[in-house]
C-alpha cells in the first residue's frame, strides 16, 4: 500500500505531428485525501496531463503511478481495469449516456470494477444515497439524463465518479457550465463527499478564485516544461 494516490516521475509526452505540442513533467504527486487545483492557460496541456493520468494516452517516457502501480508498464486491458477501479472522472461535458436512466449512468463504472463494486453492498441503494447527498430530487434515479438541468446532470456525473469510493477523482473544468451559485453548491457537495472517504481530488480549472477550497494549487507552467505546437 502507499499513501500517495498519484505519482508522476520524469514524464514526457508529445502529440503526434512534426511540430506537435509537447510536455515534460519532472514530478507531480497527490497524497491520499489531498485536494489539488491545477491551473493553467488555455492550451498549456492540462487535459493532456489528465489523459496521461487516466492512461488513455501513454507517455513517451517516465512513470505514472496510481496507488503504487505504474500504469505505463501494464497491458492495455490492465490499464483500463486500473482506471475503472481507481479513478472517478468528471468531464467538462459530463459524458452521461443519453439513452440511460440516472441509475444506469451512476452504476456504469461498477460494471468494469469488481473491487469498487464490492465496496458497496447494495449498489442501487448507494446510488440513491449519493443522489440524496448531492441534493438531487427524490425519484430522480428513474429519469432519463436528458430530462435533467445542466446542474443536475453534473451532480449525476459526480455521483458516477464517487460510487464505490475510488481513491482518486479527476475533474476537468467541471464548473465551467455553471453559474456562480451553482458552482458554489457543486463544490460544497463534492468537497463534503471527498472528505468523508479521504479521497484525493485533482481538478482542472481556469478560475484561480476556486483555490481557497483546495489543499494545494499548482500551475501547469510551474510543474511542466511546455512546448506549444507550431501552427
Ligand atoms: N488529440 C490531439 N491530437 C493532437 N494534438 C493535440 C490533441 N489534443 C491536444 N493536442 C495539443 O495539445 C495542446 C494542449 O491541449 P490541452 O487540451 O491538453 O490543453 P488545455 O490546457 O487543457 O487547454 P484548454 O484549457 O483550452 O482546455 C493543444 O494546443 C494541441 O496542440
Amino acid at each position: 500500500m502507499t499513501d500517495t494516490t498519484l505519482e508522476i516521475t520524469d514524464v514526457a509526452y508529445r502529440w503526434p505531428g512534426r511540430a506537435g505540442f509537447s510536455l515534460v513533467i519532472p514530478r507531480l504527486s497527490v497524497a491520499q485525501g489531498e485536494s489539488v487545483l491545477l491551473l493553467g492557460e488555455s492550451g498549456s496541456g492540462k487535459t493532456t496531463l489528465l489523459s496521461l493520468i487516466c492512461g488513455t494516452i501513454l507517455p513517451d517516457r517516465g512513470r505514472v503511478c496510481i496507488s503504487g502501480t505504474d500504469i505505463t508498464t501494464v497491458s492495455g486491458g490492465a490499464r483500463d481495469k486500473i482506471r475503472a477501479e481507481q479513478i472517478g472522472v468528471i468531464f467538462q461535458q459530463f459524458n452521461l449516456l443519453p439513452f440511460g436512466s440516472v441509475m444506469d449512468n451512476i452504476l456504469l463504472p461498477l460494471r468494469f470494477a469488481p473491487t469498487r463494486r464490492k465496496r458497496v453492498s447494495d449498489a442501487q441503494a448507494e446510488a440513491s444515497q449519493l443522489c440524496y447527498a448531492l441534493g438531487l430530487p427524490a425519484g430522480v434515479t428513474d429519469a432519463k439524463t436528458t430530462a435533467l438541468s445542466v446542474g443536475q446532470q453534473q451532480r449525476v456525473a459526480v455521483a458516477r465518479a464517487l460510487i464505490g469510493q475510488p481513491p482518486l477523482i479527476i475533474a476537468d473544468e467541471p464548473t465551467s457550465a455553471l453559474d456562480a451559485n451553482s458552482q458554489t453548491a457543486f463544490l460544497d457537495v463534492l468537497f463534503a463527499q471527498i472528505a468523508t472517504h479521504n479521497t484525493s481530488l485533482l481538478m482542472v480549472s481556469h478560475d484561480p478564485r476556486l483555490g481557497a477550497r483546495f489543499d494545494r494549487i499548482i500551475r501547469m507552467e510551474d510543474i511542466a516544461q511546455i512546448k506549444r505546437a507550431v501552427a
